[in-house]
């Protein structure tokens, strides 16, 4: 672990809370089944590239669900057929199902004129895939739409005088597409004391994970060069940032390099079986 963040003043907030006093809630962008992994076109077709897509999902959230300290997990995305298809395995089983809730996890559907999917209130699992509407497009606004419902889980009016609400919630941004990420990772993010915790990529050029308290001003500003971008978003608030490089969090999947470079025991896992055929196919030809 690598924290180097820029000497800013830290700030207050759940940073500099235990973490056993944190509320951690995790966002998860997962954008759909077939637009994703373009980079990797040349060695899969569209459906082992959706097949992936869903793999290294499911990866992601299963390994933020094993995470005791993540409170729950919220899949913003622009198809939620595809995501429940895709992490339904994951979805704990209900003791006693509400009547005429027989699709957990929840589909909430956040756009103001409803153009979307169904839409229901709170689910009673971990697990929660929300609608990103189409009138909000884009991977900083999917974080968005996350980020609001987060602050809505923290309005202590919504949850009651005795709900942990007066507790801080710490927003934990998670992409989709990290096969080797760890549940010691996540623990790991969560135990850095910094207002915002930044985890990049292999090339320290990204961001794969960011934490930082939910009610803090602060835009996401994912995309290329986003380990610099977030870092300036920092300063810009006056709070100080660690940066973070694990291998569990710096290796994504979304090119041949990045396959190259995945731990081998995260290469050899069944799961990826298929895109290790692919992989050897390409090599060979
Ligand atoms: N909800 C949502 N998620 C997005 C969007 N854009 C990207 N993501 C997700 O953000 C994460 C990182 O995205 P990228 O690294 O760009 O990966 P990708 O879209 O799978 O792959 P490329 O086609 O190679 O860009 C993945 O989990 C994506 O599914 C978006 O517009 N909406
Ligand atoms: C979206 C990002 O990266 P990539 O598309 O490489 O996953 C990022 O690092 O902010």
């Amino acid at each position: 672990m690598t924290p180097d963040g820029a000497a800013h003043p830290a700030g207050t907030g759940a940073a500099g809370a235990s973490p056993a006093r944190q509320r951690v809630v995790a966002v998860v962008p997962l954008r759909d089944g077939s637009s994703g992994k373009s980079r990797l076109a040349t060695v899969l077709d569209p459906a082992e590239r959706s097949r992936l897509i869903a793999t290294l999902a499911r990866h992601v959230v299963g390994t933020l669900l094993t995470s005791e300290a993540v409170e729950r997990v919220l899949v913003v995305t622009s198809d939620p057929r595809f995501t429940w298809r895709a992490l339904g395995s994951l979805v704990e089983p209900v003791p006693v199902p509400p009547p005429m809730d027989d699709a957990p996890p929840t589909v909430t559907d956040t756009s103001a004129d409803g153009d979307g999917d169904s839409a229901e209130g709170d689910g009673p699992g971990r697990l929660q895939i929300v609608l990103q509407p189409a009138s909000r497009p884009g991977l900083n606004a999917a974080l968005d739409v996350g980020r609001e419902i987060v602050a809505s889980l923290a309005d202590p009016a919504r949850e009651g005088a005795a709900a942990p609400a007066a507790r801080p919630v710490r927003l934990l941004v998670a992409h989709a597409d990290l096969p080797a990420l760890t549940a010691d990772d996540v623990e790991a993010l969560l135990a850095e004391d910094a207002p915002v915790v930044v985890a990049t990529d292999r090339t320290r050029s990204g961001t794969n994970l960011l934490v930082l308290d939910a009610d803090a001003p602060f835009a996401f500003r994912f995309g290329v060069g986003s380990l610099g971008a977030h870092l300036a978003e920092a300063g810009l608030r006056g709070v100080r940032a660690a940066v973070v490089q694990r291998t569990g969090t710096a290796v994504d999947l979304d090119t041949l390099d990045d396959w190259s470079e995945l731990p081998a025991d995260v290469r050899a896992r069944d799961e990826l079986s298929e895109l290790h055929r692919a992989m050897d196919r390409a090599h060979r030809s």
